[in-house]
């Protein structure tokens, strides 16, 4: 005779299963919010990341317009008309320099290509002999003054003699060169005398990096107006003599508008100038990688003010 198992059948309970049923899915949908998926967290993380990223390459932009794209070479100079500030009424005038319009340009054919290169190496040279601790460091090549640590030393004096095997006489030649091509551009631009113009101190190299500020020498980045930050300034001009995107990153100048900001993306050999009143307050963006270099060539009205070119003593 066959074994007959008995099996133990207790009554179905539908009740019961679906009491089951529901208890399952509270206690999962309650862990889910407990303990969320790895998946999940991996997906967090990853937005995360992504949203700080962005906002420590974009918080400090804000821009509203680029004014000259670093990739673009411009055929003509690109002008920009803005208002005179009144801060010229504070001011001596003096005919055919002192602003009559004011405004900002850019241009890419005042300096050949070859011609940034050769001043880029002059202050690369210039530049290791010393250099600020800080992110930013300075050559003047007409006071002589060179960042070194946290303060800045005279190279005619420091080096002595020796500095006529860092710089040549072409060297100095190819910056008067250049300074006197720019002081036409802007006489040109802006209807000016250029015998009425001078150039002015400071006059310098800049070579900035990120490397964290160790004095205020090295806080480029804060806005400001260059008549009130250096006095005799009237025109301001910036020569680039790095790319923004492929030699640095951040570094752009902005012009610092009431209704937002104007960028001009840095590109070796470009020129920048504008009249130096508080019709453009600005700033440099901090550079986040790289090495920016550029010169500062500025000119004032007033003769008192008027500096002679760069020379070997
Ligand atoms: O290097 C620049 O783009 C601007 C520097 C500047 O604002 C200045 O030298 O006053
Ligand atoms: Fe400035």
């Amino acid at each position: 005779m066959p074994i007959q198992r008995r099996v133990n059948v207790k009554p179905t309970d539908n009740n019961g299963i679906e009491k089951k049923i529901k208890r399952g899915n509270a206690h999962r949908q309650a862990s889910f919010f407990k303990r969320p998926p790895v998946y999940l967290l991996i997906l967090i993380a990853f937005v995360a990341c992504g949203a700080v990223g962005w906002l420590y390459f974009n918080l400090d932009s804000e821009i509203t317009e680029t004014l000259v794209r670093q990739g673009e070479v411009i055929q003509q100079p690109r002008i920009f008309e803005v208002k005179c500030s009144e801060d010229y009424d504070n001011y001596k005038r003096y005919p055919g320099c002192t602003p009559q319009t004011c405004g900002r340009a850019v241009t890419d054919h005042v300096v050949t290509h070859e011609e940034a290169r050769m001043l880029r190496r002059l202050a690369e040279r210039g530049l290791s002999l010393a250099g600020s601790d800080g992110g930013a460091s300075i050559l003047d090549l007409h006071s002589g003054a060179l960042s070194m640590g946290k303060q800045f030393v005279n190279i005619y004096r420091y080096f002595g003699d020796q500095i006529k095997e860092v710089f040549s006489e072409e060297d100095f030649q190819l910056y008067r060169s250049v300074r006197t091509r720019i002081q036409g551009v802007i006489a040109e631009t802006f209807g000016l005398d250029q015998s009425r113009m001078h150039l002015t101190k400071p006059t310098f190299f800049s070579r900035i990096n990120s490397t964290v500020a160790k004095t205020t020498h090295d806080e480029y980045w804060h806005p400001h107006i260059d008549k009130v930050t250096y006095g005799s300034f009237d025109y301001t001009s910036l020569l680039y003599l790095s790319d923004y995107g492929s030699d640095f990153g951040g570094g752009r100048f902005v012009f610092m508008d009431t209704d937002g900001n104007r960028t001009v993306e840095p590109r070796t050999g470009r020129l920048s100038f504008f009249s130096s009143g508080s019709e453009n307050l600005h700033r440099v963006e901090k550079v986040r990688w790289g090495t920016r270099f550029a010169i500062t060539v500025s000119f004032t009205c007033d003769p008192a003010h008027a500096i002679v070119d760069p020379a070997l003593p």
